[in-house]
């Protein structure tokens, strides 16, 4: 058990600030990593070890809700769907304890369920919270699971809380291990990678500074520039990070300017940009000359955008509101590199954001697979002849990926072009032009890259 969750003297109930959080992400369907964030930018007060004891269950919750629900029908007469909501959310992260939580006792868990559901005048049903709990933690090595043989959908579905279409989706792609270890992978923590500015640093002063705060620092996998941190309490309060020494983003989002190759003469222009990390990873790699036009359609995203270009002191970026999907004659055949890192489903991004597993559903993909061509029909009529298009996105479903970069060389005058000795050694791919990452394969989120040159009108 944490010192947290023992402690007597500890002011907040570390339970019931997760049960709080909890409480927004199922009903009010707030995303988790910023419901999290927002309770503790208004409980400033809260320790270190109180914050990880809390993120731990409400992330673990979230992350294996499938499964925990699974588990709560096998020993409860009403079922998860008709139990009421603040009862089914102590239920909840009660059973993440009991079944993924070595160190907290069942008895501790139990007790302190009991008060949850006292604490929110529910006394009446305390006796059942009790019941099903104590039940579930004396069986909950002999649960029947699916057989992974017979029944592999629900297998995967049930054992590693997926909804069963993103399984099948996956399968219709990938053989079974592949999917397999991509569930696995989807459900670890990961560290935080950050993007050094070299415009301003280099990786070895940056790590031994963050060091000096006490971070622990471990260089990245991929990218020399790259860097893995943990062990701090808010990025926000980091000395390096208000030097605008990093940016936050995934090694396989750098790779978009590290394939691209930009130089500092160039037309960029982003139209999918915020909140801004290709755009600032162009306009560094660019060494603050040349031009990064980065855009989006949302005007509060845009001052996210501004924020980290401040920040990170760049000057050769211009930001402006407008929406891909409408022509810019002012641009036509202007743009040395065309960045289209469009919307997508973010399927290879569950291990960073796991309320995409249940807020994305099937009847989505083709909406937003019709909104990736009509952005890519449009905004390819920026890039000059012999100019580059990059089209990326944070999913690894191949019907926003691969198949619509088929479909776009089919009817337009572009060709994909080779990495060349830009993608780093350790990385495997054998396609000419473009590149699928799968979930924690290289340590990265799931991503797509392709490079395209236009050649024609
Ligand atoms: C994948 S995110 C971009 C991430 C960004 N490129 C980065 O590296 O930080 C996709 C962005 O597209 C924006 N977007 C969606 N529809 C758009 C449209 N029609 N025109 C411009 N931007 C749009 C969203 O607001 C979102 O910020």
């Amino acid at each position: 058990m944490t010192k947290a969750s023992n402690d007597k003297t500890n002011k907040i109930n570390a339970r019931n600030v997760a049960l709080e959080i909890i409480t927004s992400i199922f009903k009010d369907k707030a995303y988790t990593n910023i419901a999290i964030d927002k309770y503790f930018k208004n409980h400033n007060d809260i320790s270190k070890i109180d914050r990880a004891f809390i993120t731990r269950i409400v992330e673990g919750t979230v992350e294996h809700v499938i499964t925990i629900d699974y588990i709560i029908n096998k020993f409860s007469k009403t079922k998860t769907n008709k139990m009421k909501k603040i009862i089914l959310y102590i239920l909840r992260l009660s059973v993440y304890q009991i079944n993924y939580m070595d160190k907290v006792p069942v008895s501790a868990v139990c007790n302190e369920a009991v008060k949850l559901a006292k604490k929110r005048k529910l006394g009446n049903l305390s006796g059942f919270v009790n019941g099903v709990l104590r039940n579930i933690a004396r069986n909950i090595d002999s649960i029947q699971y699916p057989n992974e043989n017979d029944e592999p959908v629900e297998y995967l579905s049930i054992m590693y809380s997926f909804p069963m279409w993103i399984v099948e989706l996956w399968l219709k792609h990938y053989d079974y291990e592949t999917v397999k270890e991509m569930c696995i992978n989807s459900n670890k923590t990961v560290k935080t990678n950050i993007r050094c500015n070299l415009t301003k640093t280099n990786p070895e002063e940056l790590m031994k500074q963050l060091q000096d705060s006490n971070v622990d620092v471990e260089k990245g996998k991929l990218l020399d520039y790259a860097l893995k941190i943990s062990n701090y309490n808010n990025i926000r309060g980091l000395e390096a990070f208000n030097q605008g020494k990093f940016t936050v983003q995934d090694e396989s989002s750098m790779l978009v300017a590290q394939l691209a190759n930009p130089n500092k003469d160039m037309l960029v222009i982003d139209v999918c940009a915020a909140p801004g990390g290709k755009t600032t990873h162009f306009a560094e790699k660019m060494n603050n000359a040349g031009s990064v036009v980065s855009r989006d359609i949302y005007p509060k995203k845009l001052q996210l955008i501004a924020e980290n270009v401040k920040r990170l002191q760049l000057n050769n970026v211009d930001i402006k509101e407008y929406n891909a999907l409408e022509i810019d004659s002012s641009m036509i055949e202007k743009a040395d590199i065309v960045i289209a890192d469009v919307p997508c489903s973010g399927l290879g991004i569950i291990r960073k954001k796991p309320d995409i597993k249940y807020n994305v559903e099937r009847k989505d993909i083709n909406d937003l697979i019709d909104i990736q061509r009509n952005i890519l029909k449009v905004v390819c009529k920026y890039v000059k002849t012999g100019g580059i298009l990059m089209y990326s996105t944070c999913t690894v479903n191949p019907e926003e990926n691969i198949k619509n970069v088929n479909w776009f060389t089919d009817n337009f005058p572009f060709e994909l072009v080779d990495f060349e000795d830009n993608l780093p050694d350790t990385i495997n791919n054998n396609k000419k032009g473009y590149i699928q990452l799968l979930p924690g394969f290289y340590d990265t989120d799931g991503f797509f890259i392709a490079k395209l040159r236009r050649i024609g009108n």
